[in-house]
């Protein structure tokens, strides 16, 4: 490990670094820092929650001069709530230089941000549809830029916003330097490198796997039928503090946020046809664990580092595994520890493997929990709730209470009694999760397209063990972008195979 001292960074840059509460380099920064600051392209690849943030965000603030009023560098990320916290973790770093920054991405009033441009940010984080909008408006100056980060580069190429960046960089000067990072770099990437950079110097962290290894993996295989009532039981045995649920669609989400709350979980949703206010409430919820399950389609897949995070499930098996890989990432960062699983139908065992042999890493299986387990792990919970109020030593009142009953039953009874009322029993309230039909069959890699897999299913799993139909999967699709301004039919969440575009942002 490195100290930033050695990096050749400005006091006023370390100062920050320090207040952040870093203290040694991450290798993707070592690696990286160095070069940026020497004014050379990079692109940049780390296992999920190594620090790429700072490793582009520190040579970037170092450029910025204070004294110029222009847009100096621009930061692009596929989702909204990516750009929102890449642009906190820069004001920390630009804190002490005094460095202007705003982030610009849909959902949120323009009116807003095109005042906001009005005071001369040096700056600018944004989602690609949004910054577009801001230059067909004229409201966006980039002539002057010097530095331009692609945060997940690979991403923003699945999401189709390839034609976007195009666009975009028409109105950046050439002469630049650009830095591109992702923890996943497949193949079609290097089109990017060469398009967009200019001689990069490649800086892969080398690892024997691509996930990181605090990240214990496991697999269930279930029918798609039994998928929730495994789900609930894993959660009652894990007890999970904070924990991220993905599904493969929206309305999946929808869903299972639902299911759980109705069997007294603490749960919300998130997806891209949630106003942006309800996104940035539920997030916020979630991160002040006022929530304990994020239910999330992959538009909480990448980047977002969210403290705490104990558990990542992958309801549905994603399609390409770069997904996961980043999905799991949400958990096991800056070196904690993290606990994933996915659930596997038999069908889709195929996919399970394509993963492994991307991520250089075996899942182990995990025999689903009888609801037996799942209750003793909600007794254990109560156990430890009555613990920890016994250490907490102010009963009080409570204790007159207590010898009263002594003075009628059994102790054991009356703890007993006690603890039967604070655990959560198995709820068996009906929840409606419409089935989705399988992956394709598929035994290895391609990048075909598959069959559009969007309709889902039509029949309709009860958890309470009732068949019901309800209405079939074929919502239709409303994404929407910025203005309506964007084509229609592209679906968030992958559900169309990986190397075709999805869009979950702006
Ligand atoms: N040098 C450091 N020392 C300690 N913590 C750090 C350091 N650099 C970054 N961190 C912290 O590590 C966490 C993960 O960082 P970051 O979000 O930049 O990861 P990432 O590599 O971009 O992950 P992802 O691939 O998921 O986007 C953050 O909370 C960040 O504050
Ligand atoms: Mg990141």
């Amino acid at each position: 490990m490195t100290n930033f001292s050695e990096l050749n960074i400005s006091e006023s840059t370390l100062r920050s670094v320090k207040r952040m509460g870093f203290e040694e380099a991450t290798p993707i920064q070592e690696g990286t820092i160095r070069f940026a600051i020497e004014g050379r392209d990079v692109l940049g690849q780390a296992q999920t929650g190594t620090g790429k943030t700072a490793a582009f965000g520190i040579p970037l603030i170092e450029k910025i001069d204070p004294k110029n009023p222009n847009i100096q560098a621009l930061v692009i990320a596929p989702t909204r709530e990516l750009a929102i916290q890449v642009s906190e973790e820069l004001y920390k770093i630009g804190y002490d230089k005094r460095v202007k920054l705003l982030s610009v991405y849909g959902g949120q009033e323009i009116g807003r941000q095109i005042r906001a441009l009005k005071n001369r940010p040096q700056i600018i984080v944004g989602t690609p549809g949004r910054i577009i909008d801001h230059i067909n408006r004229r409201t966006l100056k980039l002539e002057d830029v010097q530095t331009l980060v692609l945060d997940e580069a690979d991403e923003m190429l699945n999401m189709g916003f390839i034609d976007d960046i195009n666009a975009i960089l028409e109105n950046v000067p050439t002469e630049r330097q650009t830095l591109l990072f992702s923890a996943t770099m497949p193949p079609a990437i290097r089109k990017i490198a060469e398009t967009f950079m200019r001689d990069p110097e490649i800086v892969k962290i080398k690892a024997k796997e691509l996930t990181v290894d605090n990240i214990d993996q496991y697999f269930v295989k279930s029918a798609e039928r039994e998928k929730f009532d495994v789900l609930s039981r894993l959660l009652n045995v894990h007890q999970p503090e904070l924990a991220i649920i993905f599904g493969r669609t929206k309305r999946r989400v929808d869903e299972l946020a639902q299911a759980l709350s109705i069997r007294g979980y603490l749960a919300e949703g998130i997806h891209g046809d949630l106003s942006q206010a309800k996104r940035i409430s539920v997030l916020r919820q979630f991160k002040e664990n006022k929530i304990d399950i994020l239910v999330a389609t992959d538009v909480a897949a990448r980047g977002l580092d969210i403290s705490g995070v104990t558990h990542v499930y992958n309801f549905d098996i994603p399609q390409d595994p770069e997904s996961y890989v980043h999905r799991i990432g949400r958990t096991g960062r800056a070196g904690k520890s993290g606990l994933a699983v996915t659930f596997v139908t038999p069908r889709e065992m195929g996919y399970l493997r394509i993963v492994e042999e991307t991520t250089k890493k075996r899942m182990t299986p995990l025999r689903p929990p009888t609801t037996d387990e799942a209750l003793e792990g909600q007794q254990r919970l109560a156990v430890e709730t009555l613990e920890g109020l016994i250490a907490n030593n102010n009963l009080g009142d409570y204790r007159l209470f207590a010898a009263e009953l002594l003075e009628n039953h059994e102790a054991v009874d009356i703890v007993a009694a006690a603890l039967r009322s604070l655990t959560k029993e198995p709820d068996d309230t009906p929840v409606t999760i419409t089935e989705e039909r399988p992956l394709p069959m598929r035994r290895e890699r391609s990048n075909k397209r598959s069959n559009d897999r969007s309709r889902g299913g039509n029949r309709s799993f009860s958890g309470g063990g009732r068949r019901e139909n309800t209405r079939s999967g074929d919502r239709r699709n409303n994404s929407r972008r910025d203005g309506a301004r964007r084509e229609g039919g592209r679906r968030e969440g992958g559900q169309g195979r990986s190397r075709s575009p999805r869009r979950h942002e702006d």
